[in-house]
């Protein structure tokens, strides 16, 4: 395997009003240090609750949001140190698909020239092989030619998806990341989504960041897990790994909250931990451990120091007294 994305201890943090002129500048801190790998041609789901900063951390890995420290190394360039015309060249690399298709494609354009548009921006091919890339990339995205010079709306959510997945496809990307591209869709439609972007992986060895707060949908696509927890990864392992044996007790409380995803047989144990209360404020977050709080196996030492990620079995896993 070679690695297409390595982040290491990105940090991400938002500037907040000052309560008055002379106060100190109060920061949110979204992403708290996160490291993870991406391999070429696979998966890299993030998952966590709302808030937790999956989509932040993955925004400024790709730079759309400003990073505060780490560094990205795409294809081992730390993308942090280009400047922004090589930002730019790179951004052919890396393409986004977002959740809802329908406010993210002008409903005055015709498909065609939706599909067409990142070609046209980034000067790639002549007029008429930007159109054959087109309509190559409907097929393959399994929508019909006599469709292309239709408007968005004429179309379903599912087939709005399928129009912004060939939109993201023109530039002959190797990164795709997707921020909650199924859940704006019905449970059958997501299937067939999450059934196309598998393909895609597969047929074009593409490898995707796939943000989503729905763990049956990061089972279905992701051949990796990293689990987010008040900006920071908590653990972080392969699908298997992760549904088999969850080892930290906020990915077992997940679980234990989605009974069909929890293993049928003992093999890894889901402590029934409900989850209750809410996640600390990520304005001045706590030194110790974020989930302490909810947390059935919580000591002292988890309010004093922060666990860091560090290997249990096959997995990583930041917490001091998580199952082995
Ligand atoms: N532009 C911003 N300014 C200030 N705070 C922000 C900004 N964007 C996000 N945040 C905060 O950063 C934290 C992480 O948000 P983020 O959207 O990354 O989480 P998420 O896990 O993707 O949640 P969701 O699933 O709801 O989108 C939250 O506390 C959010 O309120």
């Amino acid at each position: 395997m070679t690695t297409l994305l390595d982040v290491r201890d990105l940090k991400v943090r938002f500037a907040l009003p000052k309560p008055s002129l002379f106060a100190p500048q109060p920061f949110l801190e979204a992403v708290r240090g996160v490291s993870f790998t991406l391999e070429r041609g696979r998966a890299l789901g993030i998952v966590g609750e709302s808030g937790s900063g999956k989509t932040t951390a993955a925004m400024s890995t790709i730079r759309l949001v400003p990073a505060a420290g780490g560094e990205i190394l795409f294809d081992g360039e730390d993308l942090l140190q280009l400047d922004d015309e090589a930002m730019r060249a790179r951004r052919r690399d890396i393409q986004l698909i977002f959740q809802d298709p329908y406010s993210s494609l002008n409903p005055r354009a015709r498909v065609v020239d939706i599909v067409r548009e990142p070609m046209d921006l980034m000067n790639i091919g002549d007029a008429d092989s930007r159109l054959a890339r087109v309509k190559e990339l409907f097929e393959l995205v399994g929508l019909r030619p006599d469709q292309l010079n239709l408007f968005p709306h004429q179309f379903s959510g599912g087939q709005r998806q399928r129009i912004s997945i060939a939109r993201a496809l023109t530039t002959n990307p190797r990164l795709l990341v997707c921020d909650e591209p199924v859940s704006a869709l019905d449970v059958a439609i997501q299937a067939q989504i999450l059934n196309l972007l598998a393909r895609l992986k597969r047929e074009l060895g593409l490898s995707y960041l796939f943000i989503s707060h729905d763990l049956g949908v990061v089972r279905h696509l992701c051949d990796d897990v990293a689990v987010m927890y008040l900006g920071q990864i908590v653990e972080q392992a392969s699908r298997e790994e992760l549904f088999d044996t969850p080892k930290h007790p906020y990915t077992q409380a997940l679980l234990a909250a989605a009974p069909s995803l929890a293993r049928r047989k003992s093999k890894g144990y889901v402590r029934p931990l409900k989850l209750s209360g809410d996640p600390p404020s990520p304005i001045n977050p706590p030194k110790g451990c974020a989930f302490v709080d909810r947390c059935p196996l919580a000591q002292d030492l988890c309010r004093q120091e922060q666990p860091v990620l560090k290997p249990n079995g096959a997995s990583q896993v930041a917490c001091h007294f998580a199952s082995e």
